[in-house]
């Protein structure tokens, strides 16, 4: 979907939509202006589709229709930012900016029917212009007050507009996040792996949590859950801003150490397995210690493979053979 109408065009969408809005008693909200100006600007067709059945229909739309539209619709954050979000924010800076020049030149033309008013009014004769000046300072003020209103009302859109763009940057920011350690999911991985060449030396180590079920089933699955928090946070303690941390899967976790070779990640890798195999961990409940957890690492670097699922691959193979050679170990590929 992308809206390449000049501005004259996206102006004439805008003024449509707003006017099938209030045509309807639909609030202009950013939710209902964005499934409207998409309707108006005909950019989804089975957006429409739904409206115009609706219409045939002579259904009311109500707020909950356009809620479900968004949703089905237009919920692709960043789509909406760019396609409907941005364009109507700019149109409303336009028009704010257009209604306070007019506020601020209806306010010049009411002071100098002030003056204008204060010399007539010693004047005997004059009578009829002294109305028409009334009148005229009369209708100013009124236009006066009602722009200030507007330009209020389009202040709060202005706001919530703000809102909706931060909650949405937050959204797309969660996304990318896994809930329960705070590290990235594989999504967010792929996201921030674009930002880093490839053609440079890269290495990844591959950790899971050993005998992780046996934790699960003699200790519940929350103590489990916690288990995972403290190892993530043993594994970011232990790298640089640069490098990236994952929760791969349940007990797995991925780490890309950028710009190191093989050697130096297995220092690493080291020192993150010491740490877990030190780590003491105290249930509440009981206040007796939990037994001691250990990590399989599988390290692998880039030199010999030409994309990240390969790399991740080996590291994969690599934690596979520590496994296999009794755990507890960092095995290089
Ligand atoms: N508490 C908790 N458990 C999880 C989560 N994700 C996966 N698991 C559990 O992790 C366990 C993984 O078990 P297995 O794949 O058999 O591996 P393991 O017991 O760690 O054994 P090895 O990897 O062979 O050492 C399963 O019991 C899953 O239910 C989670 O988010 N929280």
């Amino acid at each position: 979907m992308s809206f390449e109408h000049n501005y004259q065009v996206s102006s004439n969408f805008s003024e449509l939509t707003h006017d099938f809005l209030s045509s309807h008693s639909i609030p202009p909200t950013p939710v209902n202006y964005s499934v409207i100006y998409l309707y108006i600007s005909n950019e989804n067709k089975l957006l429409s589709a739904a409206i115009d059945k609706q219409l045939k229909q002579k259904t009311v739309i109500t707020a909950d229709f356009i809620a479900d539209l968004f949703k089905r619709y237009v919920s692709f954050s960043e789509q909406i930012e760019n396609n409907v979000i941005s364009p109507f924010e700019k149109t409303l800076t336009n028009m704010l900016s257009h209604i306070n020049q007019q506020v601020g030149n209806e306010q010049k033309v009411s002071k100098s029917l002030q003056k204008l008013n204060t010399i007539l009014k010693n004047k005997e004769h004059n009578q009829s212009l002294k109305h028409v000046v009334s009148f005229l300072s009369e209708t100013i003020n009124y236009s006066t007050t009602q722009h200030q209103a507007l330009s209020k009302e389009l202040s709060t859109t202005q706001q919530e507009i703000n809102q909706l763009k931060s909650k949405l940057a937050s959204s797309r920011q969660e996304a990318l996040v896994d809930s329960l350690t705070g590290l990235l999911n594989r999504r967010g991985c792929d996201e921030k792996l674009q930002a880093l060449p490839f053609s440079q030396t890269h290495s990844s180590p591959a950790i899971d949590i050993d005998h992780f079920k046996t934790i699960n089933d003699d200790f519940g699955h929350f103590v489990g859950d916690q288990v995972i928090q403290r190892i993530a946070k043993i594994i970011t303690n232990h790298i640089s801003e640069q490098d990236l941390a994952v929760r791969f899967g349940g007990e797995e976790f991925v780490v890309v150490i950028a710009n190191k070779s093989t050697s130096e990640a297995t220092l690493i890798a080291e020192k993150i397995r010491l740490a877990i195999e030190k780590m003491r961990l105290i249930r509440k409940e009981t206040n007796a210690y939990l037994p001691s957890i250990s990590v399989s690492i599988g390290i692998a670097d880039n030199k010999n493979v030409s994309d990240w699922n390969n790399l991740f691959k080996q590291a994969d193979d690599a934690l596979y053979q520590a496994k296999n050679s009794g755990r507890n170990r960092c095995i290089c590929a």
